[in-house]
């Protein structure tokens, strides 16, 4: 019997991402506090005799189609069963929202709900230090390079997520850091009541790639200064590496307000409006 399945994958941004120190083999130490959106791509994975990957959604261009795609390289990690995989992306590629890691943890839940069997922490390494978070796709501190997560309370909270249209490869904003020995965030996380207790304690954390990042692509500057003009802002920020910043807002009327106002002054930027994202996958 042929079994196909459709699976979310969330964007994921870092609400904070502290570079606290770094590695002998150069990889960074983090301390961020990860949340997933209900903006993502979706796959459809359909039973077949072999893998496959179709790339289609409106933001398929130069979005890898082969073997390259972390698709179909969690897939071929995985090993079956064998499914046709249709990736309808709708998140911007190289922008520090997850993408290709999100897309790549999608296609593990997917497999493992086929029948498969997920592959062992270390093996899930080779495919990005964000693959663990987003295999959880629920908020979470998340510390080591990406592999110590802890489940962390959030409350109501709304976002914009805003691209400027300039692709940002992770690496370099990484080997353009001039400080890597940085404080963590504090070692016990409050208890936020509302989003602008929330915002007020994000505001004295940071984002420690976002001056490298500006410097690599000064259009981050201008969307996070066009963020924080919109009414009921409560904070601007870079997620990951950028250059996709988000907004945050106390309600989704403020931020759907926000997204149609930013997208009216810059019709070039990618913008959209985006909540928590709360789980389920849909079977058929
Ligand atoms: C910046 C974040 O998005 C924050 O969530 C992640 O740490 C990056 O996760 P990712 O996109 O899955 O990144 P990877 O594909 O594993 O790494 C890309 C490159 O970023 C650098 N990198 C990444 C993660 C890390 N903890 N230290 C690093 O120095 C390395 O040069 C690495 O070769
Ligand atoms: N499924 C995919 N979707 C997007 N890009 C992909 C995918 N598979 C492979 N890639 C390649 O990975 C590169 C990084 O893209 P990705 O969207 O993962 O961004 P990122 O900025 O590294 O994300 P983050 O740092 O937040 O994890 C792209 O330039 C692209 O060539």
């Amino acid at each position: 019997m042929s079994r196909a399945i459709e699976v979310f994958a969330p964007a994921k941004i870092n609400l904070t991402l502290h570079v606290t120190g770094r590695r002998a083999d150069g990889l960074h130490l983090l301390d961020s506090l990860v949340v997933f959106l209900d903006a993502g791509d979706r796959l459809r994975l359909e039973s077949a005799p072999s893998f496959s990957l179709e790339v289609t959604g409106p933001l398929a261009a130069g979005v890898p189609v082969g073997e390259d795609n972390l698709a179909m390289r969690a897939a071929r990690l995985m090993g079956g069963p064998a499914v046709a995989i249709t990736l309808e992306k709708h998140l911007p590629a190289a922008a520090g929202i997850g993408g290709g890691s999100a897309d790549a943890a999608a296609l593990l839940r997917g497999l493992a709900a086929l029948g498969g069997t997920m592959p062992a922490p270390e093996a899930l390494a080779a495919l990005g230090a964000d693959l663990p978070v987003c295999l959880r796709s629920r908020p979470a501190r998340m510390r080591g390079i990406g592999e110590r997560l802890e489940a962390v309370e959030l409350p109501e909270a709304h976002f914009v997520l805003v691209n400027p249209g300039v692709a940002v490869p992770t690496a370099a904003v990484f080997a353009a850091l001039e400080s890597r020995d940085n404080p963590p965030m504090p070692e016990q996380l409050p208890r936020w009541g509302d989003a602008a207790e929330l915002a007020g304690w994000l505001g004295r954390m940071r984002n420690d790639l976002e001056p490298a990042a500006s410097r690599i692509a000064p259009q981050i500057g201008e969307a996070l200064d066009a963020i924080t003009g919109t009414r009921g802002c409560l904070l601007a920020r870079m997620s990951g590496s950028g250059a996709t910043c988000f907004g945050l807002y106390a309600s989704a009327a403020a931020a759907g307000e926000a997204a149609a106002r930013l997208g009216a002054e810059r019709p070039a930027w990618w913008i959209t409006p985006a909540g928590l994202w709360r789980g389920g996958e849909r079977l058929s």
